[in-house]
Formats: structure tokens, sequence, C-alpha cells
């Protein structure tokens, strides 16, 4: 009997010929496999994508001669990418099959306990034939004890980290199982991924590979897209759009930046060498861990069902307290041995199943549309929703993002929507139910004129955008304000929303600048409704202080596109004063670390407007701060150990090569110079250093041999040093 779904569950009956049905299931199925990988904008449930492939699956069986070598039954993931070198994986990256309740779950369960007592009963045919005997029918074979382990199922990105002789070599993705992308410039910067790991290379494989997850956290997670939003570009769709993306780029410097990590959970291809760490999944897991290598965390076992369902659900309970996203639980079974006897399917491993449920999702009702008009005038349409909890919260509003999306979805006031929360943090309209449309749906009218002002809105150049163009648009303002004094911005106390609005609709405030001269106006902010003595010297105070907010908080605060608050502390740390930076043109401005050329060409031409410039004198005028020598920085803060300091490695090295070295000083925030002097904060010294120790002593600088430096970056110790060492 077929397991997880009835035959026609759906799907057409015998009146449609199969050949047409596969045809349009297989086309189907690719279009939501870009959408899901490339476009990270999936139409579907995961549910109902696994219904559809259950029936093709089915199908084919049922009518082998309709088999194809290119169907999306054959297949796992994506497509290897263009423009990366392309690496066939020695053992096959597989997909992992999909469970959705407690009875496909134990199905699954007496499935691999059928497996493993036949297999056993065959040996003990076999041994009982070699030792010339007959094994009778009623002899009774005991079943044999599985144990399981349970992982979170990690929603990122697979990889594969080969080592040979413990030093990495190569890291590949999965790309379609068969053959992926070479990104090992890129996995070189994740967290989690030692560049040599911390073992005796005779005491390991010489060839090894180590499959897990690239990913990122979700509270790194939501300050890039914080940071991105902030510099008027698109958000990022989600976490794993986002890790796929990083992977993706050219240099590592950059990927760096987006502070992926690595979760280990499998082998893949194994060789030479001992490897008794792989008898069991488990030992395995621990074994990274003395390497170095993170394994994915929170395991638990199980022996049977009702332990598999009780471990299930705490897990499933402690989900919202992870800092990375999960789809599912991975239920393994734990022995190797026991693996290799039940085998692999084309696709997926017999020994593992992944239960999934269909979480972070509601279906509510969209009651209205609303356009908002942000600081650089985009219109946002965002739906209001009927309340609805995701995820321990209430969503009663989703951004729309833009006109295109509206479209996409199909969207009608009055429809059920489905929403989902990406990242556990943003909720988002994934599609409408659209059988449940009754007909009194109507549908939505992109405005033609902003909301606010009624001027006509404009559609960006080549993008999805729409934009009021009246720089004295109230709406704007009204956004400019709110980010100005936002906590990402110049952080003033004392100036909330309503109140914003309020000092608009009085003529209060026409400009930034304006914000500064309130205090000439108490009698009017007296009048204001709800503002009473106390409120009002509140608002005067906090702005007073934040006039000496360090200068890269007003940059911040000045909403010029791309230019948000990593870009303006690297600015500050670069030229300190404000007149410093305007002076430099953009190819200039290009030089700094971390200034690319199209940030640089929009502060050039914000500052090469007059309107903007007297913008900045009046700042002047009122008496802020516009930066001093003082906030010049060796190098703009960074969080990691080494954060914004700088290095000098001499002499002879003998547990890390010399670009290592260097990689695990920027990978930890840290800058690696070639000259020793009042600035370096540390000098790590092999043996015959030479001028730069002296130099180094004389100046006073902390000296760190190789594994005081392996220590402050949070590596195990080296097991034996003496045995590497090479000159
Ligand atoms: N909604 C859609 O339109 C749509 C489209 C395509 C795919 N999907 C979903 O994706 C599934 C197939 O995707 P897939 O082939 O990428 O497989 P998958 O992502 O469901 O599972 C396999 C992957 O899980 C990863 N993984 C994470 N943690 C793991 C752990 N602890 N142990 C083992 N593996 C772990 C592995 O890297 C492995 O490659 C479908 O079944 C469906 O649910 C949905
Ligand atoms: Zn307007």
């Amino acid at each position: 009997m077929d397991s997880t779904v009835p035959s026609n569950d759906g799907f057409p009956t015998a009146d449609v010929d199969p050949a047409d049905e596969v045809k349009q299931l297989r086309d189907d199925l690719r279009r939501h496999n870009r959408l899901y990988y490339v476009e990270a904008k999936p139409e579907i449930t995961d549910r109902e994508y696994d219904r559809l492939m259950r029936r093709l699956i089915d199908l084919e069986e049922a009518h082998p001669e309709l088999a194809a070598d290119d169907s999306p039954t054959r297949r796992v993931g994506g497509e290897p990418i263009a423009g990366f070198v392309t690496v066939e994986h020695r053992t096959p990256m597989l997909s992992v099959e999909n469970v959705y309740d407690e009875t496909a779950l134990a199905e699954w369960d007496a499935r691999v306990r059928k497996r493993l007592r036949e297999h056993a009963a065959d040996e003990a045919r076999q041994a009982a034939k070699a030792a010339g005997q007959e094994l009778g029918d009623g002899d009774e074979i005991p079943d044999p004890p599985v144990t399981y382990l349970l992982e979170y199922k990690i929603d990122g990105v697979a990889l594969a980290l080969l080592y040979e002789r413990g030093v990495l070599v190569r890291a590949v993705t999965r790309g379609d199982g068969a053959r992926g992308d070479d990104v090992t410039h890129n996995a070189r910067t994740l967290g989690g991924v030692p560049l040599r790991l911390n073992a005796d290379p005779a005491a390991i494989p010489e060839e090894c590979e180590v499959r897990g997850e690239a990913y990122i956290r979700n509270s790194d997670f939501a300050q890039l897209r914080a940071d991105r939003e902030a510099a008027g570009d698109e958000a990022y769709a989600n976490p794993r759009n986002l890790t796929a993306g990083s992977l993706k780029l050219l240099d590592p410097a950059l990927c760096a930046k987006r502070k992926l990590r690595f979760l280990a959970h499998g082998t893949g291809y194994v060789s030479g060498g001992d490897a008794a760490a792989f008898g069991e999944h488990g030992t395995f897991l621990n074994e990274l861990r003395r390497w170095g290598i993170a394994p994915t965390p929170e395991v638990r076992t199980a022996t049977d069902m009702p332990g598999l369902v009780a471990a299930i659900g705490e897990m499933i309970e402690a989900v919202p307290s992870l800092d990375f996203e999960v789809d599912g639980i991975v239920v393994k079974v734990d022995s190797h041995a026991q693996r290799e006897v039940l085998g692999l399917r084309s696709k997926s491993p017999r020994w593992a199943v992944a239960f999934k449920w269909e979480k972070w999702e509601a279906v509510t009702t969209l009651t209205d549309v609303t356009f908002q008009v942000g600081k650089t005038g985009r219109v946002t349409p965002v739906a209001a929703l009927k309340p609805v909890e995701i995820a321990g919260t209430t969503v009663s509003r989703a951004s729309l993002h833009n006109r295109d999306e509206i479209e996409r979805l199909d969207l009608k006031i009055g429809d059920r929507v489905v929403m989902e929360k990406a990242g556990k943090i943003i909720p988002h309209v994934v599609r409408v139910e659209l059988e449940e449309r009754t007909g009194d749906e109507t549908p939505i009218a992109f405005p033609t004129d902003c909301p606010i002002c009624s001027h006509m809105l404009l559609r960006e150049e080549g993008g999805v955008d729409f934009r009021c163009p009246n720089e004295a648009c109230p709406g704007r303002l009204r956004g400019s304000i709110k980010y100005f004094s936002s906590r990402k911005a110049m952080d003033v106390d004392g100036l909330g929303e309503k109140l914003i609005d309020a000092l608009i609709d009085a003529g209060l405030v026409k400009s930034l600048p304006d914000l500064y001269r309130l205090k000439d106006r108490r009698e009017e902010l007296l009048a204001l409704e709800r503002m009473g003595e106390t409120s009002v010297d509140n608002l005067l105070a906090g702005l007073e202080k934040s006039k000496s907010q360090p200068m890269w908080r007003l940059l911040t605060s000045l909403n010029i596109r791309h230019v948000g608050n990593t870009v303006s502390r690297a600015l500050a740390g670069e030229f300190g004063t404000l007149d410093e930076v305007m002076r430099h043109d953009a190819d200039s401005l290009a030089a700094t670390d971390e200034i690319g050329g199209i940030i640089a060409a929009s502060l050039a031409a914000w500052f090469a407007d007059p309107a903007n410039r007297a913008t900045v004198e009046e700042f002047r005028a009122l008496g802020l701060n516009l930066g001093s020598e003082a906030e010049k920085k060796p190098k703009a803060e960074t969080d990691g150990v080494l954060g914004g300091k700088s290095l000098v490695v001499t002499g002879t090295l003998t547990r890390f090569k010399r670009d290592e070295i260097e990689e695990l000083i920027r990978e930890h925030g840290g800058k690696a110079s070639s000259s020793v002097s009042k600035r370096t904060d540390y000098l790590v010294a092999g043996a015959r250093a030479g001028s730069k120790l002296a130099k180094a002593e004389k100046a006073g600088v902390p000296v760190l041999n190789e594994e005081e430096f392996a220590a402050l970056v949070g590596l195990p110790a080296a097991e034996s040093t003496e045995s590497k060492a090479e000159t």
C-alpha cells in the first residue's frame, strides 16, 4: 500500500493520458524548483511540492515506459551555476525523503526494521548453511536493535568540504547532486570551517569529505537586512537565499561580510588511513568537534517510536529559540553498518527521513492595502490583514514590496492569503488561496499619484519601484525624520512617530535641520496635542544631545542611497570629518576599504547637489558635530575577536601557512599588516623572527606565538606541532 498519499488524491483519474499528466507534472516541478532554489519565491508549500513529486514518482513507477533521465524525480536541488568550476561529487549528495506526520514516520520506522530483520535473517540462514544446518521456518530471528539520531534540518545551502591530510582543499555545493560548484574561496571565510583540522594527519583518513550546511544566523540576517534597507536597496528574500547568493560571490572578502557559518551533519567520500571514527554517526559528530568543525547542535537519540515522537516534540518546541532556520528534523540510523544494509534510493538514502511540519505559515484574510511613502519617496504597498498568529506573534501587516509583487500574487482585497515568516521575523504573503475566492474580492489599484502629496509617481528606470519625485513631499519628510531619529542613525530620544506626524502637520518641521530650530518654538510645541512641559523638555533635550553624536551617525542619517550604517562608519574611520568626505571625488572615495564604485558614485552625486550641501551647512550652523580627526580609525569597527586590530606576522610558522594565518586574522575582523608600528596590536612571531620582533619589543607591542594566536581566535590547541615543523 502506498504510504503517504491515496493514489487519486486530487489528481486526475483514468480518463487522462498518463503521458500528458507526467509531462505536465514535470513542467510544473521544474518551474517550482526554479522558483524555490533560484528565485527564493516558492508559490506552493513544501507539502504541496512533495505531493506533486510523489504523484510523478508513482506514475513513473506504474508506467516505466515514461521514465526519463532528465525527470525531476531523478535529480536533487538546483543546477550548477555558470561561471564556476563544476566538480563531480565522488559520492552523490542526495536529498532526504520527507514525512509530515507520525503515521508516515511510523511507516518509515517499520520499513527500516523490516529490512534490517530480513537482512539478519539472511545472514543467519547463510551462517546456518555454512555450518551444515537448515534453519526452519519457525526459527525466530530477533529484531535487530536500532538507534536513531535526531538532528535539526538546517535550512541553508548544502556544502561538501574535502580535507586532504587534514587540510581543506576544496568546498563544493550540492548542485544537482551529481555535480556542484567549486566555492572553496568563499568556504574559507565560513565560521566553523577550519582551514586545517585539529588532528594528527596520521590518525585521520587521508581524504575525508565533511558534509553540512552553510547558513546565516537569523540575528545576522536581520542585521544585514536592516543595513540593506537603510541603504535603500531591495531586501534579501530569506536567509537561505542570501547564503546561496553569498557563496556565489566571486570576491571572498565580500562573502566574509555576510558572516556565513557552517554546521556539519555527515560524511561523503572517505579514503585511506584510520576511519575508526566513522562507525557510528554520533561518534563521528563528536570527532568533528575535536577536529575543530562545528557539528549540528542539540542532537538527540531514540530507539523506538515513542522515543522518536517525544524527542521530535521537544525539538520542535525549541525551534523558536534557535538562531538558524530549521525546516524539519532529520531522523538518521546511527550505525553505518546498518546504513549499508539499508542502502539508497535514487534520490535519497533509506536510512534517513525528514520530519517536516508546515511551519510559520497561516492563512488569513487581506482586508486592505495601504501605500506608504518612504524616505526616498519609494511607495510601498502594505497589506492589512485579519490578525493571525504565526511563530508566536500576531501578524496584522506585511509589506507587499512593489506593484509587480501584487501582480505576481494576483492579489485582491478580501482574498484568503497564505502568510509565511521568513527568518522567523518577517511576515510575507506567499500566495492567494484562489479556490476560496467568492467573487466579492476587489482589485487593488496601485496609485499613479503620491498618496500624500498627489505628485505623479515615477517608475524607477529599469526597476520595480515607484517613487514620489517631490522633494517637499510630507510623506518623504516623515520617512526621513523617522529614519533620522531612529536608533541606527541619530538616535534621538523623545521623538516618536506620532510626534513626527504632529510636527509635520503643524508645519513646525519642513526639513531635517528644522528639528534643531524647535527650541525657539516652545510655545507652538506646547500647543500640540498631548505635549506637556515634560514631553517638550524631553524632546528638546533629546535633540540637543544628538548634536554631539559621532559624525558617522549624521552621515547615516542624511539618507544617501547605499550609505547605511556600515558604510558611514567606514567613511568616518577613513576621513574623520564630513568636510573631508565631501572633498573627495568618486574615484578617491572608491579607493577606501568597504566603499565600492556604486556607493562612491552615489556619495559624490549627493554632495554635488547644492541643495544637499546647503543642508550640511545648516547642520553646521546649528551646531551639529561634523566630525574630527579623532574619529579616524586605523580600521572600521568590526565585531570579530580581532575587530579593528592590526596584526603583523613574522618568522617561520609551523602550524599555519602564511596565507592561512592572514586569512584567519581577517576572518576574525583584524587586519594583517606587513610592518610593525605604534598602531600594531599584536606581532605573531614564529621561529627566527628577526628585526620585526626586535622592533615590536621596543615599541611595547605584545608578541604572540602561533599557539597563543590560535587560542586568541578560539582554535583548539594543536596536538603536536613538532611533527609538522618544516622550513
Ligand atoms: N515549495 C516549493 O516550491 C519547493 C520547491 C523545491 C523544493 N522544495 C522543498 O525542498 C525539498 C527538496 O529539497 P532538497 O532536495 O534540497 O532536499 P532537502 O533540502 O529537503 O533535504 C536535503 C538536504 O537537507 C540538508 N540538511 C540540513 N540539515 C541536515 C541534517 N541535519 N542532516 C542531513 N541533511 C541535512 C542537506 O544538506 C541535504 O542536502 C522538497 O521535498 C520540498 O520540501 C519545495
Ligand atoms: Zn509625495
